[in-house]
């Protein structure tokens, strides 16, 4: 055991013995390279005499080398530089969104705050789902006495084994109606000189919908006590119409597809005049005895499902009934027939509105797209030329849902505009590194005067030389900004929430600073938007402080992207050549962004997952237009 010590405690001498060695060489090594320091600040010019020229193995490699330790020291430089002013970051990466530096106890009322609003928005989405409910409930009660009411008169259900039923359904019915008139009734908001304000008691019981409801509840069934159980005396039930209607309204406004409501709406008022007709139907034949002619119902099978047939054939005018022989019965049909055509020509007629009015925006689509393709004919605009207008509007529609947004947002008030506008864009647009220090309002206005545009893969957005007038922000896509002889080199990828187009538009067009310094084109289908100098400068003039914040940035951008770096940028690229190129990618493959990151390979793998949408469509229309 001795023996071990021993020898361990000697490999720890010599291990420390090393590391004292390394210590040593490194301090030589630090006081060496002072010392030459020194000796170059001294003597600049005397360089070549002092230190002997390197030693050189192979002058490629230390070529090289110099190059990489030159790059490593830009690098450097700039992340320096970006510490000192956190603006000046270059736009191609949008970094993720930093929160303002706060105290513990800053942070704890927001979250405090935080919380308090979520338990708002939770305890008024649970209310309003408690309203919609209720107003269900509301509505099946009035459904209840608008048929049954209606039948129960006509048709003799009240059997002495029934009614007791019958008294139980109308009792809680009426429970329903009483509920909601004392509770209900008067919480409800209503506009008041402009104002939204919650009801009070007092407001309700001196309107209108007060005296129509009381009038709807006043039990004159207890007149059956003395004239026999019948539901006549439920008729003014009916008057508890408005809260049907209140219930469709509030349906449609929640529903995405409110025009799937409407048709089941208007579905439901041919029915119910089918119902009533049958009724009618059901009464006449009694009248004249069941069965004592062709015309009449015979009694056989079930009463209501025969006048219902017999009422849907009469008033949709199918024809084929028997024919009616005396006057009353030829009275009857032949008002049921002018019943027929004015009432359902107009229910039909209120449902192809009601469903164009749902597909309007897909046949506008398909007609601008049908005169296009009209015009270019007109003009033998080229195959190829006409194939890609068509994959623009095909593109467009699908993406985004409509042509042009601007046109949609155009008929709404400034308020909803700049609503909608925040909503979707605002969180991107903070994120956005050229506008970090910029006005918060001064972004909204911004956002109002965007326009949304998609260009198709390989598009130039912006050409070399052009004068800008306008810049450009990602919507979803990418675009390249490429140079070299034939485009072919690419600089850099811009992805969704990017700026490009900026270096030109906030330079002043002195010296040519107003023009385009790269060409910038699509890579796949891009959806970008739009904002042209003039409205930046409109909305500049109100923010001064914006204002130098920006022209800051664009000096900045130009120094450090403008035609001289873009030069630079080109000869570096081209030195890679020293390494041999790579071999190109075959032209298949391009199409699909090569074998690369987010190639052909890539997007086949994850074609077999599950696509996300817009990838999915942008592969379709890839593969459309490169066919
Ligand atoms: N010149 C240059 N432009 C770039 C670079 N990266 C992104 N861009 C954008 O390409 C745009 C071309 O038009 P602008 O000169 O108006 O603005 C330019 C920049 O927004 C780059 O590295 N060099």
């Amino acid at each position: 055991q001795n023996e071990k010590k021993e020898e361990k405690s000697v490999e720890e001498k010599k291990v420390e013995d090393k590391g004292q060695e390394k210590k040593e060489e490194k301090r030589e090594e630090e006081n060496k390279e002072k010392k030459k320091e020194e000796n170059d600040e001294a003597k600049p010019g005397e360089e070549a005499e002092q230190v002997p020229p390197p030693i050189v193995f192979n002058s490629l490699v230390d070529e090289r080398l110099r190059d990489l330790a030159k790059r490593l020291r830009e690098r450097t430089d700039i992340y320096k530089e970006k510490v000192i002013d956190p603006y000046a970051s270059s736009p191609e990466r949008s970094p993720p969104v930093s929160e303002s530096p706060q105290t513990y106890s800053q942070n704890w009322r927001l979250q405090e705050n935080a919380t308090t609003n979520w338990n708002r928005r939770k305890i008024t989405r649970i209310c309003n789902f408690a309203k919609h409910l209720w107003l269900s409930v509301v509505t099946v009660a009035f459904n209840y006495n608008v048929w049954l009411a209606t039948a129960r008169l006509c048709f003799p259900y009240h059997t002495p084994q029934a009614i007791p039923f019958w008294i139980l359904c109308d009792v809680l019915c009426d429970l329903i109606n009483i509920l909601d008139i004392v509770i209900f009734q008067p919480r409800l908001q209503f506009v008041k000189a402009g104002d939204i304000v919650v009801s009070t008691k007092k407001h309700y019981r001196t309107s209108a919908r007060f005296q129509s409801d009381i009038l709807s509840i006043i039990p004159f069934d207890l007149l059956s006590l003395q004239f026999g159980f019948t539901s006549f005396f439920r008729f003014n039930r009916f008057i508890r119409y408005e809260s049907f209607f209140e219930f469709s309204d509030r349906l449609e406004s929640i529903m995405a597809k409110a025009y799937i409501w409407r048709v089941g709406r208007t579905t439901g008022y041919l029915l119910y005049c089918l119902h009533l007709n049958a009724c009618l139907y059901y009464v006449a034949s009694a009248y004249e005895g069941l069965g004592t002619t062709e015309w009449v119902y015979d009694g056989e099978g079930n009463a209501y499902l025969r006048c219902y047939y017999f009422a849907t054939r009469t008033l949709i005018t199918i024809g084929g009934l028997p024919e009616p022989h005396t006057v009353f019965e030829i009275v009857f049909q032949m008002v049921n027939f002018f019943v027929g055509v004015f009432v359902f020509s107009s229910l039909i007629g209120q449902m192809r509105d009601v469903i164009g009015a749902a597909t309007a925006g897909q046949t506008y689509f398909r007609a601008s797209m049908d005169s296009c393709v009209a015009y270019m004919n007109t003009y033998r605009i080229p195959r190829q030329v006409q194939n890609r207008v068509r994959t623009w509007y095909n593109y467009t529609w699908d993406s985004q849902g409509m042509l042009d947004e601007s046109e949609l947002l155009e008929q709404m008030p400034l308020v909803m505009r700049t609503a909608i506008a925040v909503d979707i864009n605002l969180a991107t647009f903070q994120k956005i590194d050229l506008f970090k220090g910029c006005d918060n309002q001064m972004l909204v206005d911004m956002l109002l005067r965007l326009k949304s545009i998609v260009y198709l893969p390989g598009d130039f957005v912006v050409k070399k030389g052009d004068i800008g007038k306008e810049m450009y922000i990602i919507k979803a896509g990418e675009v390249q900004v490429v140079g070299g002889p034939d485009n072919t080199i690419v600089f850099v990828t811009l992805k969704a929430g990017c700026v490009f187009g900026e270096i030109s538009l906030l330079q002043s067009s002195a010296n040519g600073g107003n023009r385009r310094t790269a060409n910038v084109a699509a890579h796949g289908f891009a959806n970008l938007f739009v904002l042209e100098k003039r409205d930046l400068f409109d909305i500049l003039v109100h923010y001064p402080e914006s204002q130098k914040v920006l022209a800051r940035k664009g000096k900045k951008l130009m120094k450090a992207k403008g035609p001289a770096a873009a030069k630079a940028d080109e000869e570096k690229k081209r030195g890679l050549a020293l390494f041999g190129t790579k071999p190109p990618t075959p032209k298949m493959a391009r199409i699909f962004g090569g074998f690369g990151k987010g190639g052909l390979l890539e997007k086949l793998k994850v074609c077999n997952a599950e696509l996300i949408s817009h990838e999915r469509k942008e592969i379709k229309y890839i593969l459309a237009f490169a066919l």
